[in-house]
């Protein structure tokens, strides 16, 4: 009856941290938060000049902080936007009254917002100065923030460490740490297809499907813990045990597959962090790097008519239609080269080729006897590029008349057959160049999505490895006590064990507190 009684505490009764924390505030207590010192950081771009700068203050002492700063005993509107004087605190003016004659020292003219807990991002009081960008501006209202910190007097303030605000709307319930993680993601996003895939997480799409994972764990550990229970109750019996773990079996297979789908998603969208390795590849001279320069919009690379000039491979980092690109313009492949360093560059293409996601082929349509060298025909033909996608480019389509065009297809058709796209282009006109971006586009959807409606997904790295290690790892454990006879409490162990994986995910396990370290350390300050 132990092992029930153990299995029992262990899945009913939740983690008392995870259950305090994400339930949404009331409004009715103080934020959980409410004892912490009240923070404050700018929450724009450190040591630059703008505009405007946002400070950023979350805690107890906001109401206080303002009454300090705009010297007035009004309380601030909530949720409205005020102009303001600031001036020195009185506290921090007093040491500098010496020196300064006047009774009032104004710092800025600024606009202020302040949001009443628990309706504001922390979940706590939060005031916000939208002051002048100037740095001087920045760092008077910064320490005058600071001159406010009088412990003795029970004024506990301090500067922000990095993902303090986050910290903190999480402690309050506000979001999770997947959401959080979306917003960093999002925070983070360069490209349009990375601010796409970040939406998931942010949103809480992700926080809604890892809860139901986790519940419907729980639900099939109920039904196995009712065969411990029945199978210990003497006075009752249980004759279908096989039934219900066959069932369990099959809702645990289906949820396995799911997850697996799930990280197959992410896996593919991950190319869209990394950036998509585009590599160019063709005879010197085609014009490589005028389509480097084409697609960036940059002098990248080198344009010379002396064949060999690029004699390196160079990549760039590029924005294609909201994709995030890495594109790397190689040395030109010849047969014959006695150049040691060409040489080098030559076989560098090689490699370079091999390790792309997407290869751009570029040929000269002008000679049609030297339009596919051999040495490039077989390393495309390989077996190493056998799944590899490549786009055939036609270069210099301003030189060709039409007919030669269709004769210099059909000819490409011949060597490669109809497994590549062939795109005809001018770097010199642009012509084409639309084209090819729209075909390179929807070689990236294809790259970064596993089917062409479903949204691509990003998850951290920490979500990734929970949902390997913990909880595919506990689901497997649970398949595994069939070779035990069906092991009822090693199966249910191991739900356990998938079931809290997801609480890690989450943010609703116990222990946490080095979850949370790890996680906000990577976020910015004032964020
Ligand atoms: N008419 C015309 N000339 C082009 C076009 N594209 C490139 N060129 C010219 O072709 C020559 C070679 O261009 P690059 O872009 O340096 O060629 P590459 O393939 O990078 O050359 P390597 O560095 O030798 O491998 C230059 O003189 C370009 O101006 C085009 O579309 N039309």
């Amino acid at each position: 009856m132990k092992t029930v009684l153990f299995l029992r505490s262990q899945l009913f009764s939740r983690p008392h941290f995870a259950r305090s924390a994400l339930r949404r505030y009331s409004g009715f207590t103080k934020p959980f938060t409410s004892q912490l010192p009240t923070i404050y950081a700018l929450s724009t771009p450190a040591h630059q000049t703008s505009a405007i700068a946002i400070i950023r203050i979350s805690g107890s002492l906001c109401k206080y902080i303002y009454s300090q700063l705009v010297r007035s005993n009004e309380k601030p509107p909530i949720r409205k936007a005020i102009l303001r004087n600031i001036y020195l605190p009185t506290s921090f003016r007093a040491e500098q009254l010496h020196r300064q004659k006047e009774s009032k020292l104004l710092l800025d003219s600024s606009l202020l917002l302040y949001f009443q807990a628990p309706h504001s991002f922390t979940g706590e009081d939060v005031l916000e100065l939208h002051v002048h960008g100037g740095k001087a501006v920045v760092n008077s209202i910064l320490k005058a923030i600071d001159s406010l910190h009088d412990r003795s007097s029970g004024k506990d303030i301090r500067f922000a460490f990095p993902g303090d605000f986050s910290r903190r709307a999480f402690q309050n319930g506000k979001f999770d740490l997947t959401q959080l993680e979306g917003i960093k993601d999002l925070i983070d996003s360069e490209t349009e297809s990375q601010r796409r895939s970040a939406l998931s997480s942010f949103n809480g799409e992700n926080k809604i499907l890892f809860e139901n994972w986790r519940m419907s764990i729980i639900e099939n550990m109920a039904q196995l813990t009712a065969i411990i229970d029945f199978a210990d109750d003497n006075s009752q019996e249980i004759d279908n045990t096989d039934q219900i773990f066959h069932v369990v079996e099959n809702n645990i297979t289906l949820l396995r597959d799911e997850i697996i789908t799930f990280m197959r998603k992410v896996e593919k969208s991950t190319i869209l962090q990394d950036g998509i390795k585009l590599v160019l590849l063709g005879a010197p001279n085609v014009g490589k790097s005028s389509l480097v320069n084409n697609l960036t919009n940059d002098d990248t690379s080198i344009v010379s008519d002396i064949p060999g000039t690029t004699r390196d491979s160079i990549d760039a980092m590029i924005n294609i239609n909201g994709y995030k690109v890495i594109i790397c313009d190689t040395a030109g492949i010849r047969e014959q080269s006695s150049d040691k360093i060409e040489k080098l560059g030559i076989e560098k293409a090689r490699k370079k080729s091999i390790q792309s996601d997407l290869c751009l082929f570029i040929v000269d349509p002008t000679d049609s006897l030297k339009l596919v060298p051999e040495n490039i025909l077989t390393h495309v033909l390989s077996d190493t590029f056998k799944d590899k996608r490549v786009i055939i480019v036609v270069n210099k389509n301003d030189l060709v008349s039409s007919g030669d065009m269709v004769k210099v297809v059909n000819k490409l058709q011949i060597k490669f057959g109809e497994k590549y796209p062939i795109v005809s282009v001018s770097c010199k006109t642009k012509k084409g160049i639309e084209s090819l971006i729209e075909t390179l586009t929807k070689n990236f959807k294809c790259l970064s999505q596993s089917n062409v409606d479903s949204s691509p997904i990003i998850v951290s790295k920490r979500v990734t490895e929970i949902l390997k290690n913990d909880v595919l790892y506990g689901l497997e454990g649970f398949f595994s006590s069939k070779d035990f006879d069906n092991d009822i409490v090693l199966a249910t162990e191991n739900l356990k064990y998938a079931a809290d994986g997801i609480a890690k995910i989450t943010g609703q396990a116990i222990g946490i507190e080095d979850i949370l370290d790890s996680v906000f350390s990577k976020f910015c300050i004032g964020k």
